[in-house]
């Protein structure tokens, strides 16, 4: 099992490269960089990570092809590579649709758009030329290929992953999503003439670690709440959860009514949308998602109530895989 972590570049930014060589320090392979508009620039923060960091391989977790064109995108990565001598791995997917309502673009055909970038990305990363006439002249990867990694829950999206990209980054915590999704991704690979093992497949979790189980499941509660909020109708009936206790905490969530939404937040929500509780906790939870075919475990926001705690007891567990 790989092990991945995921920052929000919403703090500090020399706060967050110090947590990233703490995780590259206690054995985590990938550190993951959301990219929100309304957060701190994604590469900005990933350049500084570059500098202050030696072997942890490092991304945006994940970008979309919307807010940036591709070749921006590709001149990005590519210069990441650099900064880190060839550590920069890429994280796209489609967005979300307020995120670009609030900007004022258009979202159309996602699995199309994120083909079609992917393919760009590609064709200006190993120095050829689009057929528009795009060409990076002054900037060039280490890496022969910068691994490309899709951010997918849908089944299309989550086909499209398996046929194109070397990796997947699933927001889902619990091995029942994984029944559904790698079989999808199965698919996907063969119909690329490939091999599912050709393809990472991350558990990209809402995770919250600490010495104290019950401190650690109240600092997930208010990201399962916005989780179940988000979660379509198909994925609340697969963990048995009613629509209209999901329905609930979106309107409380929506009047602003946190800690409502918290309290709303019971233990099946907890076990469906999250991996959470003390260290001897995690190691079963990691082990039901690998015989699931999981193959890398991200540890998603909140990472625990207190980070630089929950990343070292973290790295306790991953010294156990
Ligand atoms: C678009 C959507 O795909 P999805 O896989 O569910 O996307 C949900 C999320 O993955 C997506 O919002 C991500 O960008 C969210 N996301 C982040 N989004 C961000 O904006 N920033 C982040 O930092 C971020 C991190 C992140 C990490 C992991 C992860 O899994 C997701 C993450 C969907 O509806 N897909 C369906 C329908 C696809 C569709 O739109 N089909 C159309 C068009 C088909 C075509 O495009 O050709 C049609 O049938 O007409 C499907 O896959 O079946």
């Amino acid at each position: 099992m790989k092990f991945g972590i995921e920052f929000l570049p919403n703090e500090p930014v020399d706060k967050i490269v110090k947590l990233v060589k703490l995780a590259e320090d206690v054995g985590f392979e990938y550190a993951w960089v959301t990219d929100h508009y309304d957060n701190k620039n994604v590469y900005v923060t990933l350049g500084l990570i570059a500098e202050g960091t030696e072997t942890i391989k490092i991304g945006p977790g994940v970008t979309n092809p919307y807010v940036r064109n591709p070749a921006i995108t590709a001149s990005a990565i590519a210069t990441i590579d650099e900064l880190s001598n060839g550590r920069a791995t890429l994280g796209i997917g489609p967005g979300d649709k307020a995120s670009f309502d609030a900007l004022g673009i258009e979202w159309t055909k996602p699995v199309s758009t994120l083909k079609e970038s992917i393919a760009t990305m590609e064709t200006l990363l190993s120095k050829e030329k689009t057929e528009s006439g795009a060409f990076l002249k002054g900037v060039k990867a280490v890496q022969e290929k910068v691994p490309m990694y899709m951010g997918a829950q849908g089944p299309m999206m989550l086909k499209t992953a398996g046929e194109i990209s070397d990796g997947v980054l699933i927001n889902a915590s619990n091995p029942k999503d994984f029944e559904t999704a790698i079989p999808l991704i199965k698919e996907g690979a063969e119909a690329g003439g490939k091999n599912v093992d050709d393809v990472d497949v991350a558990a990209y979790t809402c995770c919250s670690i600490d010495g104290d189980a019950g401190k650690a499941v109240g600092a997930a509660k208010i990201v399962v709440a916005f989780i179940a909020r988000g979660s379509p109708a198909p994925v609340l009936k697969r963990h048995g959860i009613d629509d209209a206790a999901a329905g609930k905490i979106a309107e409380l969530l929506g009047k602003g009514d946190f800690g409502g939404a918290i309290a709303a937040v019971d233990n099946k929500l907890i076990d469906a949308f999250s991996v959470c509780g003390a260290p001897d906790d995690f190691i079963p939870k990691i082990e039901a998602l690998e015989e699931m075919g999981v193959t890398q475990f991200v540890a998603g926001s909140p990472i625990g109530p207190d980070k630089e705690k929950s990343i070292k007891l973290l790295g306790d567990v991953i010294s156990t895989f």
